[in-house]
This record gives C-alpha cells, structure tokens and sequence, in this order.
C-alpha cells in the first residue's frame, strides 16, 4: 500500500526550517530533522538536512559531487555518527532500533564487501547466511532470485573479480534484494553501467515501487533518474536545498507557452497573451518558413498569488482571438534548470 503524508506529500516547498507536526514523523518512510555531520577535518559535509521521504514514494536524492549525499545516506543507517540531528526509518530512532529496523531496509551503500574469489552466487549465498532470520533451505533460490532480477542470472558462476564495474554494481543491488524489504535505500546504483544498465535500474525500481518499497536513489547526474522519481530532494553544498513531489518542484517555477502562428497573426497573439495576463508575452523568432514563435511564461502557483488560465483555456482563448494556431506548447523546466535558477550554479559543481 503507497500512502504520502508528511511536508514532502504537501506543495513542493524551498526548504524552510522544519515544522514538526506532532505524529509526523512515524509516517514517513525516512524522516530526519536537523541532520549535521561535521568530520574531525572541520568541515561541514552536511548541515541541518530535514528529509521527508513519504510511504511508497521513489525519492531522487539529487545533488553534485560533494554535496553530502553519501553521508545523509550513512548517517541513515547507522553507518556515521551524527555530530546533530534525528533520524527516524520507518518511524523507528535510529540507531537505536536499529536491530529491528535495518532488517526491513535494503541498502546499496558503496558496495558490501564481496569476496573476488567467490562467484557472484556464493558471495550472495554468504550474504544471506549472516541474516539470522533467512531460512538456510531456501538460500539458493533467493539468490538466484535476486541475480535474475538484476540481469546477473547467466554470470552467475562467474568469480567476482572477474565482474566488470557494471556487474559488480547489479551484484550490489541483489544484495539488497536478496529479501524482501519495505525500504530500499541505492546510493548512485548507476554508477558504473552503460544507458542499457541504467534503464534496467530505472526500471527495477519502479517495479519495487509499484510492489510498495520506497526507494531512495541518489544521484549526481540529475536526467538519469528524474523520470522514475515521485519526490525529489536536491542538495548543494551540504543542505536541502528543496524537496518535494517532482511535478510540484518544476510546476512552481512557472512553464512557457510557446505558440507558433503566421507572421501576420503574431500581433494578435502577443495582444491576447498579455490579456490573459502573461505580460512578459514576447515575439521570437521567425522561422525559416516565415511562422513566428511567440513565448510566454506562466506564472507558477507560488509567485505573489498570480494566477494564469490553464494552458487549454489559453489556446481555446487564442483560436477565439482569430489567432491561427500553428502550433501550441506548454515547456516545462527541468529539474536541471530549476536547480540553476535556485543555486545560480550548474549542477555539476563540487566544492
Ligand atoms: N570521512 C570524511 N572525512 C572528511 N570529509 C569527508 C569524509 N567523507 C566525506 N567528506 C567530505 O564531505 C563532503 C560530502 O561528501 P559526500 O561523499 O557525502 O558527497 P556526495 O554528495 O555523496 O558526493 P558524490 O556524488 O561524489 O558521491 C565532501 O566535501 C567530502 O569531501
């Protein structure tokens, strides 16, 4: 069953100081609150990270090289101490039900310690032996299970060492799956892989979601888990900068109308743009064939109150115009962009 509560079930929002809603916090698949992590070295690599992450969400934890994902992830499941900051996981503090929570979670946290003599089965087959409360009957066919399901199934037999960064990334990931889990918890399970093994990926957490897992997946590299995200969160320079469900998130910025009429009809169409109160209605460029793009933004829910019809009553309001619509599109931005806009900084800057 998927139900989404808490601040990340609400508009997206820039993050704000957290607003701690009494019963909250046993809702969320991960909730955290003042989240910090300052090493010996001095340095702040997380700082005051307030994580929703709703129930049967598929959370993209979104940020560039160093900006303190790994660490909220590790400090997650117990791995690194927090110098501040709460963690509850599945409505459990962590770490101190640690015993029984992490049994219900999954993780792919800089690869387990597999042993390169060992086939990819064995390793999995030594795995599943530490988990107490795995049936050792059943052990071979979990394994086996688990391998097919990450495409390992015929490398199998193979030594681990012989594995290839991809395989040795799958091999990770049946790890995690080798019982069934109530969170999942990958951080960048596409590193390594070819487009191929990221679309595997994409697609085996969407069908853990559509099972009822929540899923946390990070990421550096924004587009390659955008698409099968229901939440985002995004971080830069070791805070949340914003989370929230993802249309949301690139619904507030505002999308462009772009609409394309003869060069004739351009005038009409910007006067009847600006009408319906798009006043920032402009004319773009002539295209070869002689038609003109005229764009305009839409004003997203957030900005000071204003509202712009809906893009159907916008065109049905053009055609009324006499504006002869050639084409017609509503641009979205991307997560991307919105993240430029919010930071002034591309997406790959580390620091
Ligand atoms: N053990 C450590 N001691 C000191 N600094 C550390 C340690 N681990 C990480 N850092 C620093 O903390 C910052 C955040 O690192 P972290 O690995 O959490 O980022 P990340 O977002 O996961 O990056 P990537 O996408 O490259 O994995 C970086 O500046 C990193 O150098």
């Amino acid at each position: 069953m998927t139900t989404t509560t808490g601040t990340a079930g609400a508009a997206a929002t820039a993050v704000a100081p957290a607003v701690r809603q009494a019963g909250a916090v046993n809702d969320d698949a991960i909730r955290t609150h003042g989240l910090t992590k300052r090493f010996r070295s001095g340095q702040v690599a997380v700082d005051g990270v307030d994580l929703a992450v709703p129930r049967g969400a598929v959370y993209g934890f979104l940020g560039p090289n160093g900006s303190g994902k790994t660490t909220t992830i590790r400090m997650l499941l117990g791995l690194v101490t927090p110098t501040a900051g709460e963690v509850h996981l599945l409505g459990e503090p962590m770490p101190r039900s640690a015993a029984r929570v992490l049994p219900r979670v999954g993780a792919l946290v800089e690869g387990p310690a597999f042993q390169p003599y060992l086939s990819g089965r064995a390793n999995l087959a030594r795995l599943d032996a530490v988990d107490a409360s795995a049936d050792p009957r059943t052990a071979r066919t979990r394994a086996d299970a688990a391998l097919d399901r990450v495409g390992l199934g015929a490398a199998a037999d193979k030594r681990y060492r012989q594995y290839s960064l991809g395989m040795k990334q799958r091999l990770g990931l049946a790890a995690a799956l080798l019982r069934p889990r109530d969170l999942l918890v990958l951080d960048e399970p596409t590193n390594g892989l070819d487009p191929q093994g990221t679309r595997e990926v994409r697609h085996l957490v969407r069908e853990l979601a559509d099972g009822g897992t929540t899923v946390l997946v990070s990421s550096h590299l924004l587009a390659e888990i955008e698409q099968v995200c229901t939440h985002v969160g995004i971080m830069g320079a070791g805070r949340l900068l914003l989370q929230g469900p993802r249309a949301a998130l690139t619904a507030r910025r505002g999308s462009q109308v772009v609409v394309r009429t003869a060069a004739a009809d351009a005038p009409a169409a910007l006067a009847e743009l600006r009408r319906l109160g798009l006043a920032d209605a402009t004319a773009g460029r002539t295209l070869a064939d002689g038609d003109v793009t005229v764009t305009a933004a839409l004003p997203g829910p957030s900005d000071d109150g204003t509202t712009a019809p809906p893009p159907p009553e916008v065109a049905a309001a053009l055609v009324r115009a006499g504006v002869g619509l050639l084409g017609f599109e509503v641009r979205r931005p991307s997560l991307e962009e919105v993240f430029v806009e919010l930071t002034g900084e591309g997406f790959d800057v580390a620091r």
